[in-house]
């Protein structure tokens, strides 16, 4: 059974608080998400002493959502002082890595309220192209696609940098194989990883490993303008964005804070996934973020035994609708285990050779030649 939003409130409205009411009643949740059975929120406490009390019913949340049959929890305590005096706003613990502070290299601080930036989105210095790579949903395949043609294109001769904003899930770290953690020197300046030809930054590199963090509004948007302006990026041909999936406040973050070329979106060949990827597409157009196509992820499979090919998901629904909506469709990549065991390892598919490493072969080409990468 998989457990609506109702129901995690509901759940969430019997644990009583060590000083009276309950997470509910007293408004402490924010960025409540049930997806796919899994369940995320921040437990947002007035000041860091009322969130190291609230350890406690963070952990009977968890526990109580597993229960009730969540397949994972992602809860974060954080603690907001008042605006005028309080720092940084601190993820004090994550529901991964029980105990343990949210940590950056020395001295610098990630997550902090966004600088104004007057005269609206900004061109990168050094960048001469950004990419986003969205997706409507979760789970499409959006930061394995990200990997590989950062990767295929890094092949092709591109200088590639890959950033993953998907701060609230960052896999970048492991589909890259980086484990190291960033420098900076100085405590502003971040110095990104290299992995397979790619410069590499993402949140989960500067967070525990396993950590799950959830941000709010104005901490996340602080986060991703570092992520934008203070990692030094150097001279790239294309930066690609991995998204978190939906539309939501990275998105328009991102479109009010950089000069995007575009967005490519990724979808299964599901119907429900294209539905989703037909609001992600409605959400860059709002933006003015120029949609440069579509990919259809998982779109068929080889089998290693016979070769035989079959559409476990459909086919060929994506090439349809970028059809009917008159965008470019960039190709379809095939479902593949070696894809997911590649990811796994931190080595990208797309590094080796056979038909899923030629097939982001033609994408990057197809990019390249389309002066979009
Ligand atoms: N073409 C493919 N063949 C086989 N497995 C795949 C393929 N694409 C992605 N996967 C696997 O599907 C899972 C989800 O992929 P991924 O994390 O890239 O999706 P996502 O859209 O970025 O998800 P989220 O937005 O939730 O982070 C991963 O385990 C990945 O290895």
């Amino acid at each position: 059974m998989s457990l609506t939003r109702d129901q995690v409130t509901e759940i969430l409205a019997t644990l009583a608080l060590p000083d009276g009411g309950t997470l509910i009643s007293r408004d402490l949740i924010r960025a409540l998400s049930v997806e796919a059975g899994v369940v995320r929120f921040v437990i947002e406490a007035g000041s860091p002493d009322e969130a190291r009390g609230l350890v406690a019913v963070q952990a009977r949340a968890e526990a109580a959502l597993k229960q009730a049959g969540a397949a994972s929890v992602q809860a974060v305590l954080t603690a907001h002082g008042p605006a005028a005096k309080a720092p940084p706003p601190e993820v004090i613990r994550s529901s991964a890595a029980p105990g343990a502070a949210a940590s950056a290299p020395p001295s610098l601080k990630i997550g902090g309220h966004p600088t104004p930036q007057p005269g609206g989105p900004e061109k990168l210095s050094g960048i001469d192209r950004i990419i986003a790579i969205g997706s409507g949903k979760g789970g499409v395949g959006k930061s394995t696609v990200s990997s590989n043609l950062a990767v295929a294109l890094a092949k092709q001769g591109r200088r590639v940098g890959l950033l993953d904003a998907d701060i609230y899930g960052p896999s970048q770290a492991r589909m890259m194989g980086l484990s190291e953690r960033p420098r900076s020197v100085d405590g502003k300046i971040i110095e990104p990883l290299k992995a397979h030809g790619v410069t590499v930054m993402s949140m989960g590199l500067l967070m525990k490993e396993r950590e799950a963090v959830v941000w709010r509004g104005p901490m996340l948007m602080g986060a991703l303008q570092q992520l934008l302006t203070q990692v030094q990026w150097g001279e790239l041909d294309v930066l690609l964005i991995d998204l978190p999936p939906g539309t939501g406040d990275v998105q328009l973050s991102l479109a009010q804070r950089a000069q995007l070329t575009g967005a490519i979106l990724v979808s299964t060949p599901q119907d429900v996934a294209l539905l989703d990827a037909l609001k992600a597409l409605d959400m860059f157009n709002k933006l003015k973020t120029p949609v440069l196509g579509l990919i259809e992820n998982m779109s068929s499979y080889h089998c290693p035994n016979c070769g035989h090919e079959a559409h476990i998901f459909g086919h060929g629904g994506v090439e349809a609708e970028a059809k009917a909506l008159d965008l470019p469709f960039l190709g379809a990549l095939p479902l593949a285990l070696e894809v997911r065991v590649a990811g796994d390892e931190g080595r990208p598919i797309a590094l080796g050779e056979g038909p899923v490493a030629a097939a982001y072969a033609r994408l990057a080409d197809r990019l390249i030649k389309g002066g979009i990468a």
